[in-house]
């Protein structure tokens, strides 16, 4: 079974537009973009993009590869201050002179949709989440959507960057999986992957999940976005000989990509719902 996240976003974010309609509300997502890097540049237009589909108001703040930390801080101060934005999303990565740690603590919890505030990941791991980062909460309604429920199942992450494997693992450990963090000081990753259940891969190394990796009848998501030798596109799992070993699976492009940004727009309405007072 493919896991289809391109038809299960499009679902989504023709029932969000509804909802967003019904609200009465104007949402407004603010994004921040340090630099040119192509893919960053292709990424924010695709949140500007959804914004528009679903009624999303969307300003975009685009700012020199050459800018310090300061004028980045000095930009979130200003977003926060501005009541009339909902949710402030700074694309990552920052240029290496750009201090990431203290721009992802000046956003505001209360607008940041992308969930990376220790003030929100601290409510995400204390089991009371706010914002959840948009890939991991994303795979979660994959998930659910193809009627999988973690609960009681051993689940893998392998992978634990501050932005998708440590809280793909609290989303997991939430829903009542037994989960296990793998990462590259793991011993004998193989053995320990194949005795999942769930397997999630967050690594970022084209094609690295081969079949003996994977056990019989897994659920595998694949978080990867790589470019291979080719230039092409590609995930962490190598898709065409471990797919017939999988219950299902998740393909690369079509699979986490789309969800990560259907849920960077439902974040940003609960965002706007919040700031208005009104019940989430
Ligand atoms: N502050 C911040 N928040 C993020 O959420 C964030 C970020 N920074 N930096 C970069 C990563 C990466 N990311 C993706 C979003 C969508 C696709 C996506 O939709 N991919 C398509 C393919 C797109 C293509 O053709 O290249 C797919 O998988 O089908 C991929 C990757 C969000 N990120």
């Amino acid at each position: 079974m493919i896991l289809d996240g391109k038809q299960t976003s499009e679902k989504r974010l023709a029932l969000l537009r509804e909802k967003i309609e019904e609200s009465g509300l104007y949402p407004r997502l603010a994004t921040v973009l340090v630099g040119e890097d192509p893919a960053s540049q292709l990424y924010v237009k695709m949140k500007h993009r959804a914004c528009e589909r679903v009624g999303i108001g969307s300003i975009a703040v685009d700012l020199p590869g050459t800018a310090t930390t300061q004028e980045v801080l000095d930009t979130v101060h200003r977003l926060n201050e501005d009541p009339m934005i909902d949710g402030i999303l700074v694309q990552l990565p920052l240029p290496p002179q750009v201090d990431t740690h203290s721009i992802i603590e000046a956003v505001s919890p209360e607008k940041d949709v992308d969930g990376f505030h220790p003030t929100n990941l601290g409510r995400l791991f204390s089991g009371s989440p706010v914002f959840s980062p948009c890939t991991p909460l994303g795979v979660m309604t994959l998930l659910a959507e193809y009627g999988i429920n973690p609960a009681g199942r051993r689940a893998v992450v392998i992978g634990r960057s501050i932005d998708v494997g440590r809280p793909m693992a609290a989303l997991l450990l939430n829903a009542d999986a037994t989960v296990t963090i793998c990462h590259s000081k793991t011993q004998d990753l193989a053995a320990v992957t194949s005795g999942a259940e769930i397997l999630v891969s967050a690594i970022g190394k084209a094609r690295f999940v081969t079949p003996e990796m994977v056990g019989d009848g897994a659920i595998v998501i694949d978080i990867g976005t790589n470019y291979d030798e080719n230039g092409k596109l590609c995930g962490d799992v190598d898709f065409d000989k471990v797919e017939w070993k999988t219950a299902g699976i998740s393909p690369v492009p079509g699979g986490v990509g789309p969800m990560t940004i259907a849920t960077l727009m439902e974040n940003t309405f609960a965002s706007a719902r919040l700031r208005s007072c009104g019940p989430l």
